[in-house]
């Protein structure tokens, strides 16, 4: 390995903990949200008098963070309320909430405790008067960690065409249409439960382009999306047949107009309701790019807004980085080139991993032999795919070292077992749970030839 490609390695990891702390929930809330005497001012200086209950409910990887920063704001002023996280996080932030109870579910596949927490943060906000104020706190993962499945419709149904849709290669918009309509949670239900209380909702966006509909599935947004429309992406990924008849009886009496639509934009409810996004990807990579120009890095954000094939970007990312090497563009070394997103994997393989480690590994293979580039790609929630790493970091060296070890590098991507590459020939980016989620961070690092210097 030479000198060179060690310190991208070491430039490109520097950055991606940069990001994820630039979306970390605590300072995420208190930045935007303040407290003037009885007033709860919000960063656009919309202003909510405190009149009556407060109630804090919510469920995401961030949501623990949010709700500590709340609480710690408002102490007990908040009358009550519940959020959902991910059983690991709980003990972390169990101990210092007081107002708000924390609840621990699972993810990314629903379960019987999801209900239990969708059914807590549904009785938190009903019967409320127009007085009250709820402080609803949504962020990636939410989705699973919390649900109130339609009459007739089991968890486990919901959990499992869920899993099967992400294995399809769904994006999270297509699979969150689907949930939405067998829930009386998400796509707009927990306002109308809410109504005629004020709601505030922040969210931490984990979604391609920040579609608030689409961060949790929305419990607190107008649904644009129909019946109609979850029925042909089921069908799109060729799932229809699989599905149970329980769903599709839903999906069904839906489309026939039996059962009502998810509350639409323009009702009513919505009046009352103010959603706000408060860390996203592409405030992280801003931060990222200011710490890689304060290095000496010439910085280029290519996208926040990556989406396709793992491996495919893979391949395209590493070409940019060759580009940078070979000609100077888009900009010349030492250079920091930035993306974030979500890409997807087509899961064909037996084998463990996440889409950031299998892009990485892409990206590897592309970079044979390639000296003083590395890329790192990591999920900002710390968790890639069903692994206990955040993601990998590559060189050039990459492939060859996997090489000598006896590895096929093109064969543990054929298998979609990209978690056991990186175990084998070093390079996974372990950070353990962070609390927080705004999607996929990539760093491109394209040294000069003594980075040292
Ligand atoms: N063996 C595998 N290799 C690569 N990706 C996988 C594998 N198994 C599952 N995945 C992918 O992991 C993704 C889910 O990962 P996860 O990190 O839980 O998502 P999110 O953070 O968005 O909730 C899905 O896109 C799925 O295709
Ligand atoms: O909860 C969800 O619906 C999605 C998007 O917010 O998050 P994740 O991809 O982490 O499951
Ligand atoms: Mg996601």
């Amino acid at each position: 390995m030479s000198e060179a490609s060690e310190h991208a390695r070491m430039i490109a990891v520097t950055l991606i903990l940069e990001g994820i702390s630039a979306a970390d929930p605590v300072k995420a809330v208190k930045n935007f949200l303040k407290l003037d005497g009885d007033t709860l001012v919000l960063g656009d200086w919309t202003r909510i008098p405190l009149k009556g209950k407060v109630i804090v409910v919510g469920s995401g990887k961030a949501s623990g963070g949010m709700a500590l920063a709340v609480e710690e704001m408002l102490g007990n002023r908040i009358t009550g309320g519940v959020v959902s996280i991910p059983e690991e996080l709980v003990e972390k932030y169990s101990g210092s909430l007081s107002r708000v109870k924390v609840v621990g579910a699972t993810h990314p596949r629903a379960s019987q405790k999801s209900v239990e927490a969708g059914q807590r943060i549904v009785e938190s906000v009903r019967g409320l008067s127009g007085e009250d104020v709820v402080i609803a706190l949504f962020s990636g993962g939410g989705s699973a960690l919390a649900e109130l499945p339609v009459e007739g419709v089991g968890i486990d149904e919901i959990g499992e065409l869920s899993i099967k849709l992400m294995k399809a290669g769904a994006n999270i918009v297509e699979l969150n249409t689907v949930r939405k309509h067998l829930s009386r949670l998400k796509g707009g239900w927990l306002a109308k439960h809410a109504y005629p209380a004020t709601l505030v909702a922040l969210m931490i966006s984990d979604v391609v382009g920040d579609r608030m509909d689409i961060i949790a599935s929305g419990p607190t947004v107008p649904d644009p999306t129909t019946y109609h429309d979850a029925v042909n992406i089921v069908k799109k990924y060729g799932l229809w047949e699989e599905v149970p008849q329980s769903i599709k009886k839903i999906l069904e009496d839906g489309i026939a107009g039996k059962i009502p639509e998810t509350p639409k934009p323009g009702d009513p409810v919505f009046e009352k309701v103010h959603n706000r996004i408060i860390a996203s990807n592409i405030i992280s990579l801003n931060a990222m790019a200011s710490k890689a120009r304060e290095m000496g890095y010439n910085t280029v954000i290519l996208t926040s807004m990556l989406e396709g094939e793992a491996r495919e970007a893979g391949k395209i990312l590493a070409a940019i980085a060759k580009e940078v090497l070979k000609t100077g563009n888009p900009v010349p070394p030492p250079a920091v080139i930035l993306a974030g997103g979500e890409t997807t994997v087509t899961v064909r393989g037996r084998g463990t991993g996440g889409r950031n480690q299998e892009l990485a590994l892409s990206a590897a293979i592309a970079l044979k032999g390639e000296q003083r580039i590395a890329i790192a790609s990591a999920g900002s929630d710390g968790r890639d795919g069903p692994t206990d790493v955040a993601g990998a970091v590559v060189d050039g060296y990459t492939y060859e070292k996997a090489q000598k070890l006896g590895l096929s590098p093109e064969a543990y991507l054929e298998n979609n077992d990209s978690y056991s590459f990186f175990q084998k020939a070093g390079g996974h980016i372990k950070t353990g749970y962070t609390g927080t989620n705004v999607n996929d961070l990539v760093v491109i690092v394209v040294e000069k030839e003594n980075p040292w210097e």
